[in-house]
């Protein structure tokens, strides 16, 4: 039996993705009267909101629509919300869901849309909801593809993925966030589609700092298409599968976040390769680069896998200052001959 659109949906996260996905899922619900609640942290962004329709700070030109309502009154939000999705900072994840468990509806499905790996513990997001909010895995899916905000705000047509082990949640997810200019498709596989969405962001940075070197397209394809290949050894690790990482979730999202100058990663790296300083960047970017924290937990990551991520390796390295945006190149070439494979 199909189950029916959720009646309330929750985002917790007003920022560029929480916005933008709320208004997603304002689209695709529309038709059967679905009301969004979106949290912010900040009362002068869900008053914008609500008066204006407008989230200027991160969506400058994008009007939400009507059936958005946004507080920071989590409660409030979560009250009632059969499907919630999160888009808050990946490190400032945990100590918030402490807060939020007693409050969310019995039944709820929680949605990961963050990309990132945590500090310390090297757990992905999906792995942090599950544990902190007691849930079992078919109450947990994770939401991943090439999907920079501000494009999917203008409405400019993407695909993406919506990851769960029980499929018919995964459907049942993605009928609530297919829009005219959004098409998800379902994976069972949460590793491999998680661990895409968060190595991307280091590659992105090697490009980046690439490309701020003034190096070439050669370069950058090089890179990639290296850096698909050290994502997907670590995705099979972990128990992903191969396949997901020549899907949207893995090569999409590589390609749109290594080719567009709209993502964070992306810039940040092309900032330190001009030889601004982590902290000038950082002060630069008044926004997530998830990369920058989540590089030293897929290093180690890995390390405990015994598994070889060269590109991380090094971008840990320029990331620490123990190697300069100078070497980088260099370094990434001059590793021992082996087989493509
Ligand atoms: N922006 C994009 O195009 C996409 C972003 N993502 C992922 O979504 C997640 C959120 O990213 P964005 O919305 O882009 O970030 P953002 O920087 O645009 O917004 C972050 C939001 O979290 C709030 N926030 C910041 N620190 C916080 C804290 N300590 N506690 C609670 N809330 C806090 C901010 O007020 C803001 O509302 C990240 O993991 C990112 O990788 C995924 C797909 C696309
Ligand atoms: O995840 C993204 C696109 O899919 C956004 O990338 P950035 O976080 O680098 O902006």
């Amino acid at each position: 039996m199909t189950r029916r659109p959720p009646n309330i949906v929750a985002v917790l996260g007003a920022g560029s993705w929480g916005t933008t996905f709320a208004k997603i899922l304002a689209d695709a619900g529309a038709p059967y009267g679905t009301q969004v609640r979106l949290w912010a942290r900040r009362e002068d962004v869900a008053e914008e909101i609500n008066t204006t329709r407008r989230n200027s700070r991160y969506l400058a030109d994008t009007v939400l629509p009507e059936n958005i309502t946004c507080s920071t009154d989590v409660a409030e939000v979560l009250d009632g919300a059969e499907l919630v999705a999160v888009a808050v900072p990946a490190q400032s994840l945990r100590p918030q869901l402490q807060a939020w468990k007693q409050l969310l509806h019995e039944d709820a499905v929680v949605v990961s849309l963050m990309k990132g790996l945590e500090v310390g513990s090297d757990a992905r997001m999906s792995q942090v909801i599950a544990a902190e909010l007691e849930l079992p895995a078919h109450r947990v899916a994770v939401v991943s593809g090439p999907n920079l905000a501000l494009e999917i705000a203008r409405q400019e047509p993407t695909a993406s993925v919506v990851a769960c082990p029980d499929e018919q949640v995964a459907a049942w997810i993605a009928a609530a966030c297919t829009a005219r200019y959004f098409r998800p498709y379902t994976n069972p596989d949460v590793v491999g589609v998680e661990i895409g969405g968060i190595v991307k962001n280091v590659i992105a940075l090697a490009v980046g700092i690439c490309e701020g070197k003034q190096m070439g397209d050669n370069t950058k394809a090089s890179v990639i298409t290296r850096g698909l290949a050290e994502t997907t050894r670590l995705a099979v690790a972990l128990g992903g599968e191969a396949e997901t990482m020549a899907g949207l979730a893995g090569m999409g999202d590589l390609i749109a976040t290594c080719s567009s100058p709209l993502s964070r990663n992306h810039t940040a790296g092309r900032l330190l390769g001009h030889g601004l300083t982590l902290d000038e960047v950082t002060g630069k970017m008044n926004q997530t680069a998830e990369g920058i924290k989540s590089a030293q937990a897929v290093l180690d990551l890995a390390g405990q896998l015994g598994v070889d991520m060269p590109i991380t390796e090094n971008v840990v390295a320029v990331l620490q200052g123990t190697v300069s945006v100078h070497d980088l190149g260099a370094r990434l070439l001059s590793r021992e001959l082996k087989s493509e494979g």
